[in-house]
Order: structure tokens, then sequence, then C-alpha cells
């Protein structure tokens, strides 16, 4: 399997003025992800998705467990994974086109290589008539697009975004995934991508693997099997409609066990 995460746990110490407390966010955490796929995780808000997505990248360690990459374990950042962000990350006092080449000053290119490479990427989303803008200067789509264009133009075999539309107004938002489904067909990359939305995991992901309230664990892995490209009669078929209400059902159970587990004595 190109990703594993096998019974990954991770908890956080607390330091408090005269103890320290114990916060278990993940536990049991195990999934495969094929190379080239899409996943969508979808959780209640805590439950745990954002610390998921860091222990992939590497930025921090699970304390239990352990992940791998094409069956090496990870244990640090990585240029092979690309991050993208709810909040565009990008540097104010850079132009658009500086803000692509960031990520490709660690790759030892050639100023020319990198800045065609960067112009391809900022076309491919669109923006070639932004490259000299500053971030303050677009929409927040526009931003989010210049995010993705940084994260795709160092080639990472995995791309892990967090929430990355979840900012954007609900238009926006219906064209930015239509546009991330034709980007991740035509460069098949692996995607594991996180949101509160379950429309959204529908209409991009291959699978939805569904979390519990905190502690995370897995309670349902989803397969998606929608032909592509999947546009505005994926979202309107019926057996969206069923997943959707299943994926639902099962968010609101999980989180129901978890305020039963909080008031329990
Ligand atoms: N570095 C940290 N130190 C202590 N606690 C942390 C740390 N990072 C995250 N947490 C806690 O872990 C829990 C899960 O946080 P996380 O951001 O992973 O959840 P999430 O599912 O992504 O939430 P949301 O959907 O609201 O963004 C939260 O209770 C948070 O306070």
């Amino acid at each position: 399997m190109f990703l594993e995460l096998d019974s990954v746990g991770r908890t956080f110490v607390l330091e408090r003025r005269k103890h320290t407390e114990e916060l278990c966010v993940l536990e049991g955490i195990s999934f495969g992800v094929a190379e080239g796929s899409f996943v969508a995780i979808c959780g209640p808000s805590g439950c745990g998705k954002s610390t998921l997505l860091r222990l992939i990248h590497g930025l921090q360690q699970p304390d239990a467990g352990e992940i791998r990459v094409r069956g090496e374990r990870v244990t640090a950042p990585s240029l092979d994974r690309g991050m993208v962000f709810q909040h565009h990350n990008l540097m104010p006092w850079r132009t658009v086109i500086r803000n692509v080449e960031l990520g490709l000053e660690a790759q030892k290119l050639s100023k020319a290589e990198a800045r065609s490479r960067a112009e391809r990427w900022l076309d491919k989303v669109g923006l070639s008539d932004f490259a000299s803008y500053y971030p303050a200067q677009l929409s927040g789509g526009m931003q989010q697009r210049v995010g993705l264009a940084r994260a795709l133009a160092i080639d990472p075999a995995i791309l892990l975004m967090d929430e990355p539309f979840g900012a954007l107004d609900a238009q926006t938002r219906v064209l930015l995934q239509e546009e991330l489904e034709r980007i991740w067909e035509a460069n098949a990359k692996t995607v594991v991508f996180i949101t509160h939305d379950i429309e959204e995991a529908l209409f991009l992901a291959d699978r939805v693997i569904v979390m519990s309230a905190r502690p995370g664990r897995i309670i349902a892995d989803i397969a998606v099997d929608a032909a592509r490209p999947r546009r505005e009669q994926w979202r309107a078929a019926p057996e969206f409609a069923q997943l959707k209400g299943e994926i639902w059902k099962l968010l609101r159970s999980g989180q129901q066990e978890a305020l039963l587990e909080e008031v329990s004595p």
C-alpha cells in the first residue's frame, strides 16, 4: 500500500498550573491509501483531523503506531508530501508567482526552471494573468488557488489538504471542487482531503473515511464509486443523497457517543 497508517494514536500532554492533563486525540487509526486515489476524511470538530494530517505530513509524530509511505516510516516532513491549508499561508510581501516559487527554492532548480514551473502551475489554476499581483489583491478563492499551485509545483507524491475550501463562499467552493477534480484527474496525485462538508467529500473522493468525536477513531470507510468527471449530475443523483444521509447519521451517532462518554461518571 502506498500510504499506510497502522494503529496510530496521539495524546497531548497539557501542562496546567499544578498538574498535567492528558488529552487523547487519536486512537487506533488504521487505513491504507492506494497510489493516485483521493481519500476524504470527515469528522466532527475537534476529533483530531488536522492532527492526523500533521502526523501524515511528519510535522508531528504519533505516540502509538506507525505511518509509512511506500513502506518507509514517516519521521519528518518531506517535499514528497505537500500541504494546503484552510488559510492559504501565502507570504503577503511576495507576488503570486514568487509565492509559487517559494517551495521550489528548496529543490535546487535553476531560476529559469523554477519560473517556468511556477508559470505552468499558475496557468493550470487559471491565474496566469495575476502572476505579479500580491495576495491581498486577490479574492479568497484566488488565494486558495495560489496555495494549490504552490503545493503542486513541488510535485509531491501526496497532497494533504486541510479544509482548503472551508473559508470560501458556497459558489466559489463548488467551482474550486470541480477545478480540483480536473487537476487531480490530470495529475494522478494521491490526495488526503479533510473536510466538514459531506457533499464536498462525496463530490471529490473515491473513499470517505468517517471519524468519531474525540478521541478520533474510524467509524466507517465508505467507497464512492461514481464515474468521473463527476460534475453536477453526480450531486443530483439519488445515490449521492443516500450516501450523504448515511454519513450524516454516522457523524451524529459518533458525536452522541462521545457526549455520553463525557457525562458518564
Ligand atoms: N499541540 C497541541 N497541544 C495540545 N492540544 C492540541 C494540540 N493540537 C491539537 N490539540 C487538541 O487536539 C484536539 C483535536 O484538534 P484538531 O485540530 O486535530 O481537530 P480537528 O478535528 O481538525 O478540528 P476542527 O475540525 O475543528 O478543525 C483539540 O481538542 C485540540 O485542542
